[in-house]
């Protein structure tokens, strides 16, 4: 096969080859201070065009500091769904109808639009979710490398419209991919901005008109891409936003008779959910869910340890592990363990806590309450089962003047847990991750395999028989070997499409990549027979 050509959006790569990082990092401190006079106005729902004001709102607040109010939104309910799906309903013929390589340019166009705006989405991000820089600016790349890469696959394809010939004299024929309707979109608060730009893209730029709704704890990030689809000149009644929370919301979404289609990217439990509801609604439209990951590491005895504590480091830790991909269990061989761990707590013990804007921090505050609630629990069920290496608290702020009311929390390693005690088979979604000493590659793979998810997967090996074996047992979708950046986290839309096997996604067909859009879509084969009329 030919290989791609796509170009990723690298911002910080790109300074670094430069030697203009320090640039980038004024400028986005710069950005950090010139949003914050935004905030604290009321933000409405967006359905056809209009800008709708709610009577019941809810406060959208800071986790690196509590007291700071980003902003009032409007509690969308099931009436407003109900309007939602009607103006999607209602553009549907005229967007189906709209050429693709139309659809494509307007999509290209967004993704310019928010390179021009970079900087103030990734700004957004600290104040939103508590996303550090780094992170926050490599979601921004990722969600106009979804923008360019899927007009870009509307344009390989030609809108998915393939020439099937003339079998016989006189018969016509062309197959190709037609939208399905309205689809609802809810994305989680993780990655506010670039699943959701994904998610509704993929919706949307295969002729499907959509209801949009995001994580209550992130819709500001949401209001910025409808700013830009507006902008970039989306039809009235194509894209709708509905904020509010997930049974007010998100569940008359999935119940409306005219929602045909579903993409959601959240927890395993929701997502089933949509999935069990479509069924028991007798709905034929795909939900295309992506769900949640327990994602396991093996070092060998023949792995190069800094490469291992590094990428298990930063998998694990980096925006406190609340990603899908985090590092969550670690299958060390016995032979290289002590060391490997002592290493790791070592360097975890170093890593900073605290306020995302700052640019030394690599674990940020928690998202909600919630979060800190279930942090407690699993590290109070740690110490009780097991021996807790490092963290296991909360930040005290008594010994950090630094930090304002936050959630703050220290970074855990974990050991002395059997492999199927609860703390190492559920996702927990927080800085938390178990050690496991085994005694062969052979033991690492069973483990890493005796999970319910298969999301993503590391290995640190320096042996190429041993990197064979797991390649082809391991039960993952994405699958990395020494990757000291991150042992699990941090894929590139085209190069590393991603996505999840078994209970980690609904579909096997993985976000940005060459098969995702297409499951928007079905196949209509047409064929005329004779000279007259239109294929
Ligand atoms: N596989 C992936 O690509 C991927 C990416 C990011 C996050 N995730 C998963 O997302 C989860 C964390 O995100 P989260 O806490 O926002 O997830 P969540 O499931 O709690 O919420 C996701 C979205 O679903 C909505 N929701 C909640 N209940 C609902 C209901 N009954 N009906 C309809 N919508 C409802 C929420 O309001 C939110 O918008 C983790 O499990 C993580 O692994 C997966
Ligand atoms: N695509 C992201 C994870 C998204 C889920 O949280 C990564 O590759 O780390």
């Amino acid at each position: 096969m030919t290989p791609s050509q796509f170009e990723n959006e690298l911002t910080i790569h790109e300074h670094t080859q430069a030697g203009t990082l320090d640039e980038f990092h004024r400028a986005y401190e710069a950005a950090v201070d010139d949003i914050r006079s935004d905030f604290g106005a009321t933000h409405p729902l967006r359905i056809d065009g209009d800008e709708i004001e709610t009577e019941e709102t809810f406060t959208v607040t800071n986790p690196g500091d509590t007291d700071q109010v980003l902003g009032e939104f409007a509690a969308g309910d099931e009436t407003h769904v109900d309007e939602a799906v009607a103006a999607a309903s209602d553009a549907y013929d005229e967007w189906k109808e709209t050429p693709w390589d139309e659809r494509a340019a307007l999509f290209r166009d967004a993704a310019d639009i928010i390179q021009d705006r970079k900087l103030e989405i990734t700004a957004l991000m600290a104040y939103e979710n508590a996303k550090t820089r780094n992170e926050a600016i490599a979601e921004v790349d990722e969600a106009i490398d979804f923008l360019r890469y899927y007009s870009s696959e509307l344009e390989r394809t030609e809108g998915y419209s393939a020439d099937t010939r003339e079998p016989t004299p006189g018969q016509r024929c062309v197959s190709d991919l037609q939208p399905y309707g309205v689809f609802g979109v809810v994305s989680p608060f993780n990655f506010p901005f670039a699943i959701l730009v994904g998610m509704t893209t993929g919706a949307l730029i295969t002729g499907n008109t959509a209801v949009v709704k995001p994580a209550s704890t992130t819709p500001l990030t949401a209001h910025a891409f409808f700013d830009v689809l507006a902008e970039a000149g989306i039809p009235d009644g194509v894209a709708n936003l509905v904020t509010g929370g997930g049974r007010a919301v998100g569940q008359p979404m999935i119940e409306h008779e005219d929602v045909a289609g579903f993409a959601f990217t959240g927890s395993r439990e929701v997502g089933l959910e949509i999935q069990r509801t479509f069924d028991e609604l007798d709905k034929r439209g795909p939900v295309i869910a992506e769900l949640g990951g327990k994602n396991p590491v093996i070092v060998s005895d023949s792995a190069d340890l800094s490469k291992a504590v590094s990428g298990v480091k930063f998998g694990a830790f980096s925006f406190s592990g609340q990603k899908c991909s985090a590092t969550s269990r670690v299958y060390v061989h016995e032979d290289v363990a002590d060391e490997f761990t002592e290493r790791l707590v070592a360097e975890t013990n170093d890593l900073s806590v605290g306020k995302p804007e700052n640019r030394e921090t690599v674990v940020s505050p928690l998202i909600d309450d919630s979060a800190i609630e279930r942090y407690d629990d699993i590290c109070d069920t740690a110490a009780a089962d097991g021996t807790v290496l490092t963290g296991g608290s909360r930040v005290d702020r008594d010994d950090r003047d630094d930090l304002p009311a936050g959630r703050y929390v220290e970074p855990t390693v974990v050991t002395d847990i059997p492999h199927d005690h609860a703390l190492a088979t559920d996702e927990h979604f927080l800085p938390f991750v178990t050690i496991h000493p085994v005694s062969s590659l052979e033991e690492g793979i069973t483990k890493a395999n005796d999970s319910e998810y298969g999301l993503c997967a590391g290995l640190f090996s320096e042996d190429e028989d041993e990197i064979n074996t797991w390649f082809d047992r391991i039960e993952s979708g994405m699958c990395y070997v020494n990757r000291e950046q991150s042992a699990t986290t941090g894929a590139l839309v085209d190069a590393q499409p991603f996505g999840g096997w078994k209970y980690s996604g609904t579909t096997g067909k993985f976000a940005g990549g060459p098969w995702y859009l297409q499951q928007f879509m079905r196949q209509q084969s047409r064929t005329v027979v004779g000279d007259v009329g239109q294929l």
